[in-house]
């Protein structure tokens, strides 16, 4: 996953904002080896119980349950707002991945991105493939609905956690934008997305996350990752 650039990093993110014009309709950087999703794909573990709450609208008069909406004309493909960079600066948590970044300045309450995958049950014998995937996130828990990007997704899955990411002198001290789960208009289907917290995100920042203390705690234990599938990646 690693990629060494000659791009000189500064202490707060990648350096100037370079174009995110798609290669051959892939985003720049997207790795060869895995697919770029412009729509979700689905596991054959779905039974029609969850696909019938995959595709059952949120209740307009349950204020809980009012999911954001892509709207129908959302474009596909590579996206206009973020891109993939390589992370080269030694001080960050994930040097030698890659994380996402604006290529302008986002606005409070924006999308950034939808987040694509495998479609699959979020529990049981269809949930196993995913038990060890760090790109795993629940889309709707009544509905036993998860998605992972491990093995094919689109920028959304490049979104890096917060915690120990350089800013200025020291580390940023909370996430800039956080996961939602959405109402989907184009496939008519419940889905998941990154959007913009309050702050903002200023161009050439890196777009982060929290991935949630779980998703820590798991891994330093080295215990069951089910757990930090997917409670982590979704709340703070
Ligand atoms: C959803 S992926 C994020 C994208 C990843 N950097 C990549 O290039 O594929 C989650 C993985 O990124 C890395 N990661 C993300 N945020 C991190 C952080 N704050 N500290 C250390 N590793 C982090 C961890 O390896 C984690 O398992």
């Amino acid at each position: 996953m690693a990629g060494k650039t000659k791009a000189n990093p500064t202490s707060k993110g990648q350096g100037k904002p370079r174009s995110a014009k798609p290669t051959n309709g892939l985003p720049k950087n997207w790795p060869s080896s895995l697919p770029y999703l412009t729509s979700p794909i689905y596991s054959s573990a779905l039974t029609p119980d969850h696909l019938t709450a995959l595709r059952t609208p949120a209740d307009p008069f349950k204020q809980s349950e009012t999911l954001p909406l892509i709207p129908a004309s959302h474009p596909r493909g590579p996206s206009a707002r973020v891109h993939i960079l390589p992370i080269t600066n030694p001080s960050h948590p994930a040097h030698g991945q890659h994380g996402l970044f604006a290529v302008r300045d986002l606005a409070p309450g924006e999308l950034i991105a939808p987040y694509f995958g495998e479609v699959h049950p979020g529990t049981g014998d269809g949930a196993a493939r995913h038990a060890d995937s760090d790109y795993d996130l629940w889309v709707d828990r009544d509905g036993d609905i998860a998605v992972d990007a491990a093995r094919g997704g689109n920028e959304g899955r490049f979104i890096n956690d917060y915690r120990g990411v350089p800013e200025g002198a020291g580390t940023r001290r909370r996430a800039n934008a956080e996961f939602r789960a959405v109402w989907d208009g184009r496939a008519g289907e419940r889905g998941m997305g990154v959007f913009v917290l309050k702050a903002g995100v200023k161009r050439g920042e890196e777009v982060c996350v929290s991935y949630g203390k779980g998703f820590w705690g798991e891994r330093k234990e080295g215990e069951g990752r089910d757990c930090n599938k997917v409670q982590s990646l979704v709340m703070l």
